[in-house]
Order: structure tokens, then C-alpha cells, then sequence
């Protein structure tokens, strides 16, 4: 892949007890919906989602992600933080515009991308971190339990709503909220389609801490990746692979099977109507504000 390389420097004398540092950008030319930076005192990468007005993901933005977790990855980042450009959204979740009427090539590449870009996320060998600055529906949640660490901010909502739209949230999504929620909780919630607000996914264990601003989540984030500071990576990635193995290998073995579940679902006429009158209310509501 094509890398450009460019030396950026990022004055953090606005943050206390911070030195000041310098990060590099390293993006692929056609990168339009995230930004990628290496903290070089840290070793840290972060991967900021970008696509106003709500980072629904598309096909582009998965594709792009995919691409920030390689680059952090060969580069033998020390961890990698997701984050938001924006103030209110870390990510609505999967762009309901991709599978509603959707165009049959298209969509098929964009629950591959999904599908891969899960499977990467959740079973990189590097630690990662979720910096939520915002509300996380859905595919958010998935973005979220992915990473091995979660911090965010308050007044914001988090969880698997699919049910609320008509449609259902796939073994996969719902094996990550597992490894973070209890079973009892986690069946009740996703069944309701419950979004839980900050202080309630704390409380159940969505998230593992809750801070007021994104410089401190940031920095809750960079601390627990710096915990393994004295660890052995591949003694490490060995180990975090032994937890997640059976979920990975169940997908991979069922990818195909996935997809046409998925196609199967989505593309029903009663589902389809269900996610036009979603996608309505969605627009509505955004007209009134
Ligand atoms: C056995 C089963 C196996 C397989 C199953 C198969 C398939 C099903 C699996 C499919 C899985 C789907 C997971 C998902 O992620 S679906 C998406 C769920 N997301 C949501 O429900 C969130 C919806 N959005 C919101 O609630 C709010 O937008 C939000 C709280 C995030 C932000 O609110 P805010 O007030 O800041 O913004 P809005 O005014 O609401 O929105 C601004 C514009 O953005 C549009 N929008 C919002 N969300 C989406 C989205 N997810 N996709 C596309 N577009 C979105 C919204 O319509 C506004 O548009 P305009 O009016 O400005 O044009």
C-alpha cells in the first residue's frame, strides 16, 4: 500500500502533565473519512473516525479503517485508540443507506468489509482502545466491544438497538457484548433493542471507565495501552488470541453462510419497509432540530 508520510507536531502544552510530542500522520492518498496519526513519544496510533454528520460506516469508511489497523500494525504500533472528530458521535453505527434498497454488488462488498474489518479489530495483535466521545448505536457497540478497552464520556448512549429497527443483531455482534456484559443483561437488552446511557453501561460493564473530556479519554486510553508497557507483545498476542480465537474462527468458517443470512434478512420487504420508516423518523427529527 501506498503510505504517505508526513511530520506533523501537535503542541500539548494545553494538556497538564504531558511533554510535548509529535505525531505522524501516515494516510493512504485516498483516505477522506479518517485521519491516522503515530503519537512518536508513545508509539501509539489513533484512528479518528471522520465522516460528518454522523460516522455511519459505509462502505468507504470500513474500507479505510481496515486500512489504518494494517498501517498500525507494520509499523509495530504500540496500541491503537479509536476516536471521534465529532462532539456528539462516535459512530451511528452501519450506514443505513447501504442496505436499505440497496444495489446487489455493493452491498454484498460492504458486509465483507464489515465482516473483515471486525475480524481484524478484534483479533489484532496490538492493544486497543475505544475513546467513546459520543453516542455508539449498533455498529458502534460492535466498534466498541472490538477493542479491548473502553472509556467514554457522559450523557451519551451505547448498545445494540437492531431490534428497535426491524432487523437482528448477528452471533458475532452479540459475542463481543458478551465478553463485557453478563448474559442475563446482555439477553434482556439486545432482545428490548436498549441503548444504554454512560452511567448505565458502566454500571453493567459496557465501558470500563467514564471521563469528561476526549483529551481525557484519550489519555485513560494511552494508559491502559501502556500497561503492558512490561509484556511481551507476541507472548501477549498469543494470549489475547486464546480468548477471542473461537469467536474469529466461527465467522470465518461461516462467512459466506453470514452473508447470505444477511442478504437473506435485509432484503425482505417487511424489513425493508421497517428501515424506510426509520430512516424517515431519523430525518424528520434531524429536519426539527
Ligand atoms: C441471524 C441474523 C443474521 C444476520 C442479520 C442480518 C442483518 C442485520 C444486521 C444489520 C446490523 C446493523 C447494525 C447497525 O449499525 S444499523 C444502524 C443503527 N444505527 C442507529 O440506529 C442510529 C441512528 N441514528 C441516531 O440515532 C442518531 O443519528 C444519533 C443519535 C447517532 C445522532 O443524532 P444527531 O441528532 O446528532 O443526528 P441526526 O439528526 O439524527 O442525524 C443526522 C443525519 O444523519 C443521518 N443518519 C443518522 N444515523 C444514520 C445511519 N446509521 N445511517 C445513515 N444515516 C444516518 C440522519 O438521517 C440525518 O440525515 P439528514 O436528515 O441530515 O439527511
Amino acid at each position: 500500500m501506498n503510505i504517505i508520510r508526513t511530520v506533523r507536531s501537535v503542541a500539548f502544552s494545553s494538556i497538564p502533565n504531558r511533554t510535548l510530542s509529535t505525531t505522524r500522520s501516515l494516510s493512504t492518498p485516498s483516505a477522506q473519512y479518517t485521519a491516522f496519526e503515530v503519537n512518536d513519544k508513545t508509539g501509539i496510533a489513533t484512528l479518528t473516525l471522520n465522516r460528518p454528520p454522523v460516522n455511519s460506516l459505509n462502505l468507504e469508511l470500513l474500507t479505510e479503517m481496515r486500512n489504518c489497523l494494517k498501517d498500525a500494525e507494520t509499523n509495530k504500533c504500540k496500541g491503537l485508540i479509536i476516536t471521534s472528530s465529532s462532539n456528539s458521535v462516535f459512530t451511528a453505527g452501519l450506514d443505513l443507506l447501504e442496505m436499505y434498497q440497496p444495489q446487489d454488488e455493493r452491498v454484498k462488498s460492504f458486509w465483507t468489509a464489515l465482516q473483515s474489518m471486525w475480524m481484524e479489530l478484534y483479533g489484532s495483535k496490538i492493544p486497543t482502545a475505544a475513546a467513546i466521545n459520543g453516542h455508539a448505536p449498533a455498529g458502534g457497540c460492535l466498534i466498541a466491544t472490538a477493542c479491548e478497552y473502553r472509556v467514554m464520556l457522559p450523557n451519551f448512549t451505547i448498545g445494540l438497538n437492531e431490534t428497535l429497527i426491524g432487523i437482528v443483531a448477528p452471533k458475532w455482534f452479540v459475542s463481543a457484548f458478551l465478553n463485557v456484559v453478563p448474559r442475563r443483561v446482555a439477553e434482556q437488552a439486545i432482545t428490548q433493542g436498549k441503548l444504554f446511557t454512560t452511567a448505565e453501561a458502566h454500571n453493567v460493564g459496557l465501558v470500563d471507565d467514564v471521563v469528561n473530556t476526549k483529551e481525557e479519554a484519550i489519555a485513560k486510553c494511552e494508559q491502559f495501552i501502556g500497561s503492558f508497557k512490561n509484556v511481551n507483545p507476541y507472548a501477549r498476542a498469543l494470549t489475547k488470541q486464546q480468548f477471542r480465537i473461537k469467536e474469529l474462527q466461527e465467522l470465518e468458517q461461516q462467512r459466506e453462510k453470514d452473508l447470505q443470512i444477511f442478504l437473506g434478512l435485509i432484503m425482505q420487504p417487511s424489513v425493508q419497509k421497517a428501515m424506510g420508516i426509520y430512516l424517515e423518523g431519523l430525518k424528520k427529527k434531524s429536519k426539527k432540530q
